[in-house]
């Protein structure tokens, strides 16, 4: 399996394009003439270049608006093909992509496009090169990849194929399937783009919406298995115009569309696999069956804050690590592990950002299978000393330097908290909570699509559509990623500006982290109750919320003046019903959430966002703190 990318697909200039492509591991670069014509060096310096950075040039492209012409247009389109064969020929590449024509005075028919590349493909073949035509979803006159093949078809030269691309055929909602009638060997190359699913003219979107396979909607992996069904074996080529990543960081980019390449051809393996021979086995995405632990690093006064405020959720100091300044609470299946040490990794993300979530235990059914998974989609490992009767637990390097440790029932890893930890016998009470019913992580909004892709190959967990949430500075982007069985949930929240709630905690902790956790309980007033007894309170909730909610609902006044007692919020969605309330924010700005779900209720109380955000602003303010 060959994996190659177009420098369109990332930000910066030649170089920087170059060097990242290559760091992420990819294969091959299709050139976009843009690039080269930008970049100030002659061509047969920039093919050496390529190579000497061990990537080869799969593809030079665009050749515009070149079928069809009537003389003079046409012989001058036929002089522009041959400079652009000198060109190819300097570069080191034999293969260029010519996509169907948009030019005013194009004429129809597949016979004469077929007669002008059958001339073409002559031409070509003289200096050894091949041309390979692609249906743009806008084209004049060929906008699908079916006509396209039947011109290939009928221009009948070896030195002519077929170019597809997975945007074009899919956006046209064009059935995939119609691939597999095609001879592999005339398909030369296949570009691949996702996008998300949004009306609007096709080549606005073409051009300013694709992302990488398994960032959108589109239909990638059936795409992908219908052409790997016609034998074809040539290059998997990424090709992404986004706005975004065109103003990304270069290496983040290219590090994405690495790892969506080859979570793809898996899922292409997997679905058929007598046909994708070459994509390399690796285990299938792990189930995660809940989170193990949550570490906090914290020092000092934060730190004691930070337990005291354990304390009022009901939580119990359950254990001391035997040779760390590791503190364990406890509470239903809930760890929650308070890390002071003051050298390693926890103590430079202390340094970092503060108060923080330095590392998350997800459960897993098998720890070292998804340490090889995440290896093999681009994941580095994490390690750290082993100090004498500490377990070695497998774990990788998450985005933005964050940790995951795996957990697993093996052996091992199974008494890790009673081994590494003396136990504790202080028999508090506790307050109900059960389990973590999801983890919020608070993002810059451009960094949403490589976190969800991040989690998407890596676990069996599935996005749900993204939300807008009004904050009164701004709006904030959110989307639920979950385990299919909701055992596992995070949200990711995209800040486009500092002065939301959101963007407010992203600038003051210097990038992605958890802001919130929440926790589920199986009475929620029970709980409310039994916390405000340990000293607990809540995020105080206005009176209009209330009146609010007995108009949208059918609640009983009882009810309702107990929410209110609470500062208790309260959603409903076709199956069930929700309650939540949130604490005060602690250090850094991170705060809990106590939820209950009725009757396989599944969102994450969205509508009550704006107001939850509204009352914490107004908390702040009144506190006198800055910001947020
Ligand atoms: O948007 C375009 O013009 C364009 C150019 C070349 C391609 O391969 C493509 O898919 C789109
Ligand atoms: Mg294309």
């Amino acid at each position: 399996m060959k994996t190659s990318i177009a420098t369109v697909s990332i930000s910066g200039n030649l170089l920087e394009k170059l060097e990242a492509i290559a760091a992420a591991g990819f294969d091959g670069i299709e050139i976009f003439e843009q690039d080269f014509i930008a970049h100030d060096g002659n061509p047969r310096e920039v093919g050496d270049l390529i190579r000497s950075m061990g990537l080869e040039i799969t593809l030079f492209q665009p050749f515009r608006d070149f079928e069809g012409l009537p003389d003079p247009l046409r012989a001058k389109a036929f002089d522009r093909a041959e400079r652009k064969f000198d060109l190819m020929e300097e570069l080191g590449t034999d293969l260029v992509l010519i996509c169907s024509s948009c030019h005013p005075a194009a004429l129809g028919g597949i016979d004469r496009a077929a007669a002008d590349f059958a001339e073409l493909g002559d031409r070509a073949a003289k200096r050894g090169l091949r041309v390979g035509y692609e249906a743009l979803a806008w084209g004049t006159h060929v906008n699908d990849h079916r006509d396209a093949w039947e011109i290939v078809r009928r221009a009948d030269h070896k030195n002519v194929g077929l170019v597809l691309d997975s945007f074009h055929t899919l956006a046209r909602k064009i059935d995939p399937e119609t691939i597999r009638r095609i001879p592999g060997d005339k398909i030369f190359f296949v570009q691949l783009a996702d996008a998300p699913l949004i009306e609007m003219d096709l080549l606005y979107w073409s051009r300013h919406f694709r992302n990488m396979p398994g960032e959108g909607e589109l239909a990638v992996a059936d795409f992908m298995t219908a052409v790997m069904a016609t034998g074809y074996a040539g290059p998997i080529s990424l090709e992404i115009f986004n706005d975004q990543f065109r103003g990304g960081q270069p290496k983040t980019i290219a590090k994405d569309g690495h790892r969506s390449l080859v979570a793809l051809m898996d899922d292409v393996r997997r679905a058929e696999p007598a046909t994708a021979k070459t994509a390399p086995e690796m285990p299938a995405r792990a189930n995660v069956d809940g989170v193990s632990f949550v570490e906090f690093a914290t020092r000092g006064r934060e730190a004691d804050a930070f337990e005291a405020m354990l304390q009022t959720l009901g939580f119990r100091h359950a254990g001391t690590h035997i040779a760390k300044q590791l503190a364990l609470w406890i509470q239903g299946d809930i760890r929650i592990v308070v890390n002071r040490e003051t050298t390693g990794y926890a103590s430079s993300a202390y340094a970092m950002h503060g108060t923080t979530v330095c590392d998350i235990g997800l459960s897993v059914c098998d720890a070292n299978q998804a340490v090889s998974r995440a290896q093999h989609l681009g994941a580095d490992l994490f390690k750290q000393p082993v100090g004498p009767g500490e377990i070695d637990i497998p774990a990788i390097r998450g985005l933005s330097g964050s940790v995951l440790h795996f957990v697993d029932a093996s052996s091992a890893l199974k008494s890790i908290w009673d081994v590494e930890f003396n136990q504790m016998s202080n028999e508090a009470a506790d307050a109900g909570l059960m389990r973590i019913d999801h983890l919020a992580q608070t993002m810059s909004y451009d960094e949403m699509l490589s976190w969800s892709l991040f989690y998407t190959t890596m676990f069996d967990m599935r996005k749900s559509p993204m939300v807008d949430v009004v904050d009164p500075d701004g709006l904030v982007r959110s989307q639920a990623i979950e385990t299919p069985d909701g055992a596992f949930r995070i949200t990711l929240n995209g800040a486009d500006t500092h002065r939301t709630m959101a963007g407010g905690f992203l600038a003051d902790s210097f990038g992605a982290s958890v802001q919130h956790i929440a926790l589920t309980s199986d009475d929620i007033f029970a709980t409310s109750a039994a916390m405000t007894e340990m000293g607990f309170k809540s995020l105080p909730m206005a009176d209009n919320y209330y009146a609010d909610l007995a108009a949208r609902f059918d609640l009983d006044p009882d009810q309702l003046e107990r929410l209110k007692a609470g500062n208790i919020l309260y959603d409903e969605d076709a199956k069930g019903s929700f309650y939540h309330f949130y604490s005060r924010p602690y250090a850094g700005g991170m705060f809990f959430e106590i939820v209950q779900r009725q009757n396989g209720y599944s969102g994450y109380g969205a509508p009550n966002a704006p107001f939850r955000i509204a009352a914490q602003k107004r908390l702040m303010r009144q506190k006198g703190m800055p910001r947020m």
